[in-house]
């Protein structure tokens, strides 16, 4: 990492649980990009996700620790945790800001997110005041409701994984092997999370 100002990429998302998918992506964006590192946030609660089964958020947190056990480029993040809910990323950056005041922070954002960007709060100020890199995902068409300026497409290989499936897949007693790291899916499996 730069000593000076370093260029951190946030992953912000609830993680119930993270996934391979989750990791490629962050990795890619904090080794290919001229970001130094990526972070990803665990969220208690989205404000688009209220009401949805959530593993609670220390578990969730935990998860992301041993899924990058190792990895000096990635960091978890339990900023949120003392936040109010729902988590709003406008007030996220914020606090981040207080507690990094150096730290050049940018947003990373699947496609599939930008059409509901401005219905975020704030979304004005997060657009004008922050960098955008957004990557693909597939069957998501590109759009320009954000200033290309400062948003930055980023071609990431991606994999069609998400936490819901992960969790479908418990549930129904399949393998995730592979969908989520080894640590991950033996943890998920000793706790039966998703499993009762
Ligand atoms: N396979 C993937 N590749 C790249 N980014 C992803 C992938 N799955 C999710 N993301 C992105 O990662 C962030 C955090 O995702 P989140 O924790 O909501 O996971 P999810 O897999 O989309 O969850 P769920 O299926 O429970 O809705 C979001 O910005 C989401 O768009
Ligand atoms: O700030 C907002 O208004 C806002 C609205 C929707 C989502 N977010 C954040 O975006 C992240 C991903 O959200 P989701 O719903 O795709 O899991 C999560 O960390 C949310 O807190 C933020």
């Amino acid at each position: 990492m730069s000593a000076v100002a370093p260029k951190v990429g946030l992953l912000f998302g609830s993680f119930n649980p993270i996934h391979t998918g989750h990791l490629i992506l962050a990795h890619f964006m904090a080794t290919h990009t001229d970001l130094d590192a990526v972070w990803l946030v665990v969220s208690p609660q989205s404000p688009f996700k209220v009401g949805q089964e959530l593993l609670p958020e220390r578990a969730r947190y935990e998860l992301v620790e041993a899924a990058i056990a190792g990895n000096d480029q990635l960091r978890v993040s339990d900023v949120e945790f003392s936040m109010s809910k729902p988590n709003y990323t406008i007030d996220t950056l914020e606090e981040l800001h207080q507690h990094y005041p150096h730290h050049r922070f940018v947003l990373l954002m699947g496609e599939d997110n930008l059409p509901g960007l401005p219905r975020w709060k704030a979304a004005d100020r997060i657009i004008a005041e922050y960098e955008i890199y957004v990557y693909p995902r597939p069957g998501i068409e590109a759009t320009t409701i954000v200033s290309p300026a400062n948003v930055r497409i980023v071609d990431a290989p991606l994999l069609d994984i998400s936490a819901t499936f992960v969790r479908d897949c418990v549930r129904a007693g399949k393998s995730i092997r592979y969908l989520v790291p080894a640590e991950v899916e033996k943890r998920i499996q000793e706790k039966h999370y998703w499993q009762e």
